[in-house]
């Protein structure tokens, strides 16, 4: 046989199962000996290894076979469908994903391809009758997957019965069988969470006639779409070690169930997203939704009757879910405290903090995050920003040098370019733009990176020459304590409250703009592109 052929025949085979391995060795000294054979010295050694590695695997699975007939074993049965009721049996459901999962169908001689859930993804499926190993806590377990086709003689039909058929050794099966199985139920629960198409919930105006129709009745607030907002964690253009922070944040909130439970707190976490508009508020909240993979549940406040609405569509968000308000800015302001309203005529402020820290977030089911977004957090009612309410600060600037870079690799795919130091002196100005506008010029001139880059350049330049027109009015000097988008920026310093470092920022772009004046070149400025604060 051409020994090419044969290779392209097994590669598709991982070389872990005995039978694989012979068919490589066999491929391997087939080579060795039709072909010349440049590292000839190698030769006998390659030889031994491969007839080594084949054999102690052999043997192993002789012990095997051996240790099976020594020890009394037991028979566990998991049916499809339960005995009473004919419904699914969920664990049956849980088994089959996690057997699925396991690296040993991987290695079997023979499994099936199925779709996934998620757009062209492909899943191992056990065959029928197939077998499969598994260890846990050093035991060794073997699962069945049995098909059973069964005469129903009343009804005069054959019934096909789905079973997994656990065997396991009598004295493993005291020690381990519990935490197997709950082994089993979490393993399968994040592979569901992984694996599951995500959605994105927003809640429907009520109408009056469909309240009134359904008095006694639970009416369903939300409906649904497919998540499919293709921005993910890598695309947003963001500080890389911020974009660790929070990545590493989400990740032990995650695994910190019993940890929030021992402390008596609902397991829950709540991000405040501010900064100004189009710089990637949005998209960040989907980019975490497909990054944990939790459904997202976007509450449009004004089409929220009042508190008790409120209530209603938090009590029908599922677990492993983020609640999102957009622009809370816009309905909640420090303004209203006294009145204990918000700008929605039928919700209170305390409907708002109930919403974000009451006891109804415990009866919906936890593990929830909630984030609330809004262009500035001046103006908002401090109440809604105390710690508990809103854990993570995160603040969104606009473009800097590095956001630049980053947009400029994946809009245009260029990791340098000759015009990049021109973009640098122009930031160095504080000359800025949204990276919903720098990545619009970029994608709508993507035929050529030059010309995207000097529109680029001449937006910076015309949003430079109109803060600058603007600031002369103060004598050129940009106050900290200016509301515009420079103070919105400068928070982005302020970490414990302090705010020593925006004036320092300021006259770093002054000093900035000085050098550019007269001529000559600014290094790198240390800009930090957004902060993470957090209120404990
Ligand atoms: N930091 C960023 N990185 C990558 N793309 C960005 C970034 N910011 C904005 N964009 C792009 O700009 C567009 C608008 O962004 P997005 O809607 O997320 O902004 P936003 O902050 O939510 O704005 P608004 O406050 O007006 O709601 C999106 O298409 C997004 O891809
Ligand atoms: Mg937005």
């Amino acid at each position: 046989m051409d020994p090419m052929r044969f290779f392209f025949k097994i590669s598709f085979q991982p070389i872990t199962t005995a039978s694989s391995l012979y068919s490589y060795t066999f491929f391997l000294l087939h080579s060795i000996n039709t072909s010349k054979n440049v590292h000839g010295a190698q030769e006998p050694t390659v030889r031994l290894f491969l007839y080594r590695t084949a054999i102690t695997l052999r043997l192993k699975k002789w012990g095997h076979w051996v240790e099976d007939r020594i020890h009394v074993h037991q028979t566990l049965k998991v049916p499809e469908l339960n005995e009473d009721s004919q419904e699914i049996n969920i664990f049956y459901r849980k088994v089959s994903t996690y057997l699925n999962s396991l690296s040993s169908i991987e290695d079997s001689d023979f499994t099936n391809l199925v779709s996934g859930k998620k757009p062209n993804s492909v899943v191992l499926s056990l065959d029928d009758d197939q077998k499969v190993a598994d260890t846990f806590l050093g035991a060794r377990l073997s699962w069945t997957n049995k098909l059973e086709h069964i005469n129903d003689e009343i009804n005069k039909i054959n019934v096909s019965k789905k079973t997994f058929i656990l065997k396991i050794k009598k004295k493993d099966k005291r020690r381990i069988l519990q935490a197997y199985i709950q082994h089993i139920y979490r393993a399968a629960e994040d592979i569901e969470t992984r694996c599951k198409e995500l959605k994105l919930y927003m809640n429907m105006m009520t109408s009056s006639s469909l309240l009134s129709a359904c008095d006694n009745r639970i009416v369903n607030r939300w409906s649904s779409v497919r998540l499919s907002h293709p921005a993910t964690l890598e695309s947003i253009a963001m500080d890389s070690d911020l974009k660790k922070k929070v990545k590493s944040d989400l990740e032990l909130f995650l695994k910190s169930k019993q940890y929030y439970h021992r402390l008596g707190r609902v397991w829950k976490r709540s991000y405040l997203l501010y900064g100004p508009s189009g710089t990637g508020k949005s998209s960040f909240i989907a980019a975490i939704a497909k990054f944990i993979s939790y459904d997202v549940y976007d509450i449009d406040l004004s089409k929220v009757k009042d508190d008790s609405d409120l209530k209603m569509l938090l009590l029908q968000t599922t677990s492993r879910s983020i609640i999102v308000i957009e622009d809370l800015d816009r309905f909640v302001t420090s303004n209203n405290s006294n009145s204990n309203s918000s700008n929605l005529s039928g919700i209170s402020l305390s409907g708002i903090l109930n919403f974000m820290d009451g006891i109804l977030n415990s009866c919906c089911g936890d593990e929830k995050i909630m984030i609330f977004t809004m262009n500035t957090k001046e103006k908002i009612d401090q109440a809604v920003l105390r710690p508990g309410r809103i854990d993570v600060h995160l603040y969104f600037p606009l473009c800097n040098f590095n956001s630049f870079k980053t947009l400029a690799n994946n809009c245009l795919g260029l990791k340098d370019h000759k015009l990049f130091s021109q973009v640098e002196e122009i930031f160095l100005t504080g000359a800025t733009i949204s990276p919903a506008e720098m990545s619009e010029l970029m994608i709508s001139n993507r035929g050529s990176p030059g010309r995207a880059l000097r529109s680029v350049i001449t937006a910076l330049q015309i949003n430079g020459d109109a803060r600058l027109s603007s600031s002369s009015g103060k004598n050129g000097v940009l106050l900290p304590d200016d509301t515009s988008s420079v103070a919105e920026d400068s928070s982005a310093y302020v970490m414990d409250g302090n705010c020593s470092v925006p004036v320092v920022k300021e006259i770093q772009k002054l000093y900035g703009l000085l050098r550019m004046k007269s001529g000559k070149k600014v290094g790198p400025s240390d800009q930090f592109s957004g902060s993470i604060e957090r209120s404990r």
